[in-house]
């Protein structure tokens, strides 16, 4: 998380998980130089995935869902092995890793995410039981209890075989999407399942409408709530919007779509992000109060670069660029978990104190009756095999992929693992 500078060497990663952690559900990464299985099948991929359409239009028998998160530590005593599995195949020393453990430490060791994932669950079982659909949700996390080993074990006790799962991160990126891919291949091949189960995937969804609505809600009353309380700000002038999302190294960022598509400044990540920005502005009425794009929770050491700015050093900013207040919008984040209570209401509120600034921080999705509901459509897409034309996108982007591209979401720092929901590589 922000400030943290978690950066190990090259010759760290050459080795297989230096911390020595027994983590489950996660397999540390080879080394740079294995050889990369270019063309390779690889089990339990979608079989149209291995020719390679952009998008699925034949419907889909699929008899579960799986709801992946990240996962987050329950308690002070998880704090460590939690950062373990994290940040597995870095080989970072726990010393350093106590050093990002005091965000959880501050809030008794316990993220959030996991409940959220509870509600988000719940919520979606609701929202499936309304529409008369007999599909159960699985939830499993890369990162924690219960892994995706455990939903992986619970579909095969039930009798599931074709999974589509939905992964709680919007946009494109090795972290949001990717990394999700290859803890599904890993989960597989962990639990010897890659020959009786298909995992499939639905797109990044950072411009349907289901998750950009909370947001424009948000933003809207988010610049009311400023002028009630100071009546004399006017939006146009006094008020900027900050849109912040995760900072990723540069080099995932160039990666983070496909190369023939040309998406400037820090790839498609960054460029999925203006565009859903500029549709939020848009639709809260706001187009003509400033904004802009800013990242935070960058870690990784300061000689490698990562996506700016910092939402802290935009904020010090504001106030010679003649503003007064500011809204700071989540962009980036389905739900509160850690780095939107820390990064956000802990430090980035506090900036703007220091600054002289009025602040709001708008909420994330979390179990939004749109977002829930946008996911549950998202499934059904690919069980109808809906008409790509017919599928719903706010941007001049999407509808993103429902098979990653080649390449895509490629991390060129910690070396390669198969994928599933891709084209493999
Ligand atoms: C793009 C992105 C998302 C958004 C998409 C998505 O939601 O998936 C995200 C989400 C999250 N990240 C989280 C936590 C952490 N992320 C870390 C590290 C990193 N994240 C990265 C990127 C992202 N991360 C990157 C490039 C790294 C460096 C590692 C590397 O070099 O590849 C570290 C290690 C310490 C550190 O490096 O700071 C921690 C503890 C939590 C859980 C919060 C909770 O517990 O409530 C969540 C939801
Ligand atoms: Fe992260």
């Amino acid at each position: 998380m922000a400030a943290v500078n978690l950066g190990s060497s090259g010759a760290d990663r050459q080795g297989a998980d230096a911390t020595g952690t027994a983590h489950r559900g996660r397999k540390p990464a080879p080394a740079a130089s294995a050889p990369c299985a270019v063309g390779a099948i690889v089990p339990g991929a979608t079989p149209a995935a291995q020719g390679g359409p952009e998008h699925v239009t034949e419907p889909v028998a699929y008899d579960a869902i799986l709801l992946a998160g990240f996962g987050g530590p329950e308690g002070q005593d998880d704090v460590i092995p939690f950062l373990r599995n994290v940040t597995s195949g870095r080989g970072i020393p726990d010393e350093r890793l106590e050093e990002v453990a005091h965000h959880y430490r501050h809030f008794g060791g316990t993220s959030p995410i996991n409940e959220q994932n509870r509600q988000l669950k719940a919520a979606l079982e609701a929202e499936l039981a309304s529409r008369g659909i007999d599909l159960p949700v699985l939830w499993g996390n890369r990162n924690w209890d219960p892994y995706l080993n455990d939903a992986l074990a619970e579909a095969n006790a039930a009798g599931h075989t074709k999974l589509i799962a939905i992964a709680t991160s919007a946009y494109s990126s090795y972290s949001s999407c990717r990394q999700y891919r290859e803890d599904f291949a890993d989960a597989l091949a962990d639990t010897d399942l890659g020959d009786v189960i298909r995992i499939d995937k639905v797109r990044q969804f950072f411009d349907h409408p289901g998750f950009v609505a909370p947001f424009v809600e948000g933003v809207r009353d988010g610049i009311v709530r400023l002028v009630a309380a100071d009546p004399a700000l006017n939006p146009v002038t006094d008020v900027e919007v900050l849109f912040a999302t995760h900072s990723i190294p540069s080099t995932d960022a160039a990666k983070s779509g496909p190369a023939e598509r040309g998406f400037g400044e820090g790839g498609a990540y960054a460029a999925q992000h203006r565009a859903v920005a500029e549709v939020v502005m848009r639709e809260a009425g706001a187009s003509d109060v400033p904004w802009q794009l800013v990242y935070q929770s960058r870690s990784g050491p300061p000689s490698m670069p990562w996506l700016e700015p910092d939402i802290n050093d935009a904020i010090a900013e504001l106030p010679a660029a003649g503003r007064k207040a500011v809204v700071i919008v989540p962009l980036g984040f389905v739900s509160d978990h850690m780095e939107v209570l820390w990064d956000l209401d802990n430090e980035a509120l506090e900036t703007a104190g220091e600054h002289g600034l009025a602040a709001v921080r708008v909420p994330t999705p979390g179990t939004h009756p749109a977002y829930v509901a946008g996911l549950v459509d998202l499934v059904l897409e690919r069980v109808n095999g809906t008409p790509v034309a017919e599928r719903p996108a706010k941007t001049e982007l999407g509808p993103w992929y429902d098979v990653c591209r080649p390449g895509c979401c490629e991390n060129v720092r910690l070396g390669f693992r198969p994928a599933l929901a891709g084209i493999a590589p």
